[in-house]
């Protein structure tokens, strides 16, 4: 069951119409836990395709009242179609159970990367041209922020704005590409939003503010991820939450002596949170 397929058969959605059931599939090794359900390695039987298939429990999503946010998310990250947004393929669902087919991420979180590595050196998160390039001028990428810059352009040219982008919501591919997962958070809209949501240390501050907010909101945590890969710790960290609020509100961002981060870089991460 482990292993992905260098060029697999065929894709689960490649057949028109079809209607999922667990019997299409063949379930391998557990991948992961989320806060509603896990995902697991699968198969599906006809293609061999393999994918990972997020089980999702119906009595949670009902208490919790998130039927419109399972929704959004299913609409939303099955209409992206990007190397760097991962594919959500389809769904079905049984009497108590939702099951999400998604792309496998053979490399699994970036944050484990992350957190092995403690940070990136400057040019594994992108150098200051290539990330200038890319999101400013739409050019090629070549690693982490400059991936992310570009698939936030292309969620917010379909007006999808994202909202939760953390390292625990960037997984990697067999290739290490960078994907980013779990639209839970995301809304489709031309218009200024105003749910909080998302992870306070990545949050802008009209987000923590809970005032009405946008697709920038996106662009800051590119920011604040920038940071965090070059210092392996996001910049406002602190020991409480409303310490962490009080830090974004004021935009206190200073930069660590170690490890050294050219000077271009440390402007442009202050440009983007500005
Ligand atoms: N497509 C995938 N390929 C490989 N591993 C995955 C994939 N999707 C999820 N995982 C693994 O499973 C874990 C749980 O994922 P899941 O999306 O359920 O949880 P989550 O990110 O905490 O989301 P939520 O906040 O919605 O619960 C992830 O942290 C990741 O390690």
């Amino acid at each position: 069951m482990a292993g992905h397929p260098p060029k697999p058969p065929k894709q689960p959605t490649e057949t028109p119409k079809k209607q999922w059931s667990i019997a299409d599939f063949e379930i391998g090794k557990p991948l992961g836990k989320g806060k509603f359900g896990r995902v697991y390695l699968a198969r599906e039987i006809k293609s061999k395709y393999i994918v990972a298939l997020k089980v999702i429990f119906k009595e949670q999503i009902d208490k919790y009242k998130l039927q419109h946010q399972l929704r959004r998310e299913m609409e939303i990250q099955t209409s992206l179609r990007h190397p760097n947004v991962l594919r959500l393929y389809g769904w079905f669902h049984d009497s108590d159970r939702i099951f999400f087919i998604l792309e496998y991420a053979h490399g699994g979180e970036l944050y484990k990367e992350l957190r092995k590595t403690g940070h990136f050196s400057e040019s594994q998160a992108a150098t200051v041209k290539e990330f200038i390039i890319i999101y400013f001028f739409d050019s090629i990428c070549v690693d982490y922020i400059a991936s992310l810059a570009q698939a936030l352009a292309y969620c917010h040219e379909k007006n999808v704005i994202h909202r939760d982008i953390k390292p625990e919501n960037l997984l990697l591919d067999h290739e290490g590409r960078l994907k980013i997962a779990d639209f839970g958070w995301s809304v489709q809209s031309k218009t200024k939003r105003h749910t909080m949501c998302g992870t306070l240390d990545y949050l802008a501050p009209e987000m923590v503010e809970n005032k009405a907010h946008d697709y920038a909101v996106d662009n800051w945590t590119l920011g604040i991820l920038c940071y965090e890969f070059l210092f392996g710790a996001p910049p406002f960290e602190a020991e409480s939450q409303s310490d962490t609020f009080r830090r974004i509100m004021k935009v206190d961002l200073s930069f660590p002596s170690t490890p050294v981060v050219s000077t271009e870089v440390k402007s442009l991460i202050s440009q983007v949170i500005f």
